[in-house]
């Protein structure tokens, strides 16, 4: 079995890591902290992937990584725990020295929150998610790692008067200025009016991410930081790519608050969460979709996540053609723009050319995380591997029939116009829905449903998410995600274009323009 190791003080990482799908685990008591304890830990745990989460002192910090490299541990979570959900300070500041100097440089992600990203930056302040976003970039430069996820649950409304307290941090240099004073001491708690979303924003290394998900109105958060890094290890070690892994523990730990609202455990400010909800009888009875008011839609398998639906391109074998390029091409060209999900759609090609076809974009899709696949042809799909979907329409085999032969781990999208449409498609299994024309389009002559009628299908969809299709431009992008689309599936704005890269960087660029509150799973 793939492992999980989980390191740090907190006890509630190695129950996330166990209660995320199975993956074994060991904790890591924090004191007394023994090489020969970090040793047999990753020898029994294996060295897939590993989440350290706080360490008390820069001696620890030292050990710490001299195992991971010596155990030639693969993949690194660093929670740099240095200032905790409520605000408080919880480490010196030579620690978060060591930190830089030692650990990031051998880590896969990071995963700071404001007041600790501010504090590794040298006191830069983050007042908003473009600040986040550029804060990140910094970051992953200044710590030498290769991913930065910057949770967003301090962050205030950017548009009330009282703006964040500005974090006064350490020097993030890990080399020489001393600070006498601990400035993450007195990190204030942030005490301004928090937003409805909580966004995190993920830089990967080639694109920056903003994951939205409606913030959870509930006292029960203690760990959540050290949760969030843990299943992130743990999805990580199951083989997901950075985003789908950073997506699905965001899941994990959204549904594990909603489920612990009404706890009443303990008497503190902050009380914990139950990490088991997963194991929960109504869970298992509704088993492998759920359905609660306010959450996310969540399958068992961490597969498909709404977020691969934010940019979607849909192939065009005439529109390569016209511009010379191949479909190998085309893809790469749309995935390195920041294309998050790829269908090919050929009309009229034969069985044989059409697997061709998909099996050279698979490697390239794969390498980038990105999923595939495949319009119509479940037959294909099949052979073609393991990990392609198939989108069907109302005139194709039946999504319920689709479901069956697909069996419950491939990505299936269906097409509707209507909300009974959507609400079978539901009942079919439908991963997402591609729902359209939503304006006129020039690649098909499709009805147009018009964005009220996105609308009527994203309300009816709930929880399972609407993808807009037809017509969208980079100029009318953003009205299809405010009607309740997680994202726009194009064709000709990319293949149309001389340069797929470019045109699909552009509208990527205008999709971040959404108002964050649009975007609340
Ligand atoms: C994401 C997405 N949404 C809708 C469609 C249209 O599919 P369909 O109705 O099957 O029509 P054709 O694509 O087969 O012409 C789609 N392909 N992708
Ligand atoms: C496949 C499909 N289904 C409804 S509209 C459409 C084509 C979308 O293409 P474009 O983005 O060029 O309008």
């Amino acid at each position: 079995m793939m492992a999980c190791g989980v390191f740090g003080t907190c006890a509630v990482t190695a129950l996330t890591a166990q209660n995320t799908q199975g993956v074994h685990s060991v904790h890591v008591p924090p004191l007394p902290f023994l090489a020969q304890q970090i040793d047999a830990c990753l020898e029994d745990i294996g060295s897939h992937a590993v989440k350290t989460g706080m360490l008390p002192t820069p001696a620890v910090v030292e050990l710490v990584a001299s195992k991971i490299r010596e155990h030639k541990v693969e993949q690194l979570v660093v929670d740099p725990v240095l200032v905790s959900t409520s605000g408080h300070a919880l480490a010196e500041d030579s620690v978060a020295k060591a930190l830089l100097r030692h650990l990031t440089p051998l880590a896969t992600l990071i995963t700071p929150n404001i007041p600790e990203a501010s504090a590794l930056l040298g006191g830069s302040p983050i007042q908003t998610i473009d600040d986040m976003e550029a804060a990140a970039k910094a970051l992953r430069e200044a710590a030498g790692c290769q991913a930065v996820l910057i949770k967003g649950g301090h962050l205030a409304n950017h548009k009330d008067e009282d703006k964040p307290a500005h974090i006064q941090p350490p020097s993030t240099l890990p080399s020489n200025t001393q600070q006498e004073e601990s400035t993450l001491a007195n990190a204030p708690a942030a005490k301004h009016k928090q937003t409805d979303a909580v966004v995190d924003v993920l830089f990967d290394g080639r694109l920056v991410h903003r994951l939205a998900r409606a913030r959870v109105d509930t006292a029960n958060t203690h760990g959540t930081g050290c949760t969030l890094a843990s299943a992130i290890a743990a999805e990580l070690s199951k083989g997901l790519p950075m985003l789908q892994a950073v997506d699905a523990a965001s899941q994990y730990l959204h549904a594990a608050l909603w489920n612990s609202k009404a706890s009443h455990i303990g008497k503190g400010a902050q009380r914990p969460f139950n990490h088991g909800w997963m194991l929960a009888d109504w869970h298992r009875r509704t088993f492998p979709s759920y359905n609660v008011e306010g959450m996310a839609h969540q399958t068992a398998d961490p597969k498909f996540v709404r977020r691969m639906l934010w940019l979607y391109a849909v192939t065009d074998p005439d529109l390569n053609q016209r511009h010379g390029r191949s479909l190998r091409n085309a893809v790469t060209a749309a995935i390195a723009g920041g294309a998050t999900m790829v269908q090919v759609r050929e009309k009229s090609a034969c069985g044989g050319a059409f697997l061709a076809e998909v099996k050279s974009v698979l490697p390239v899709c794969r390498a980038a995380g990105v999923p595939l696949i495949v319009n119509d042809r479940v037959d294909v799909a099949l052979a073609a591997g393991p990990d392609v979907g198939v989108h069907v329409g109302q005139e194709d085999i039946p999504a319920s029939e689709v479901r069956q032969l697909l069996g419950p781990n491939r990505i299936l999208g269906v097409t509707v116009k209507s909300v009974e449409e959507a609400l079978r498609a539901k009942q079919d299994g439908a991963d997402y829905l591609g729902a359209g024309a939503v304006y006129a389009s020039s690649t098909k002559d499709s009805g147009v449903i018009g964005l009220p009628g996105l609308a009527k299908v994203c309300t009816a969809a709930a929880p399972v998410p609407v993808v807009a299709i037809g017509g969208i431009q980079t100029a009318n992008a953003l009205e299809p995600l405010r009607a309740g689309a997680v994202g726009v599936a194009v064709v000709s704005v990319l293949f149309g274009a001389d340069d797929v890269q470019e045109a699909t960087r552009k509208l990527s660029a205008r999709l971040q323009q959404v108002e964050q509150k649009s975007l609340v799973a």
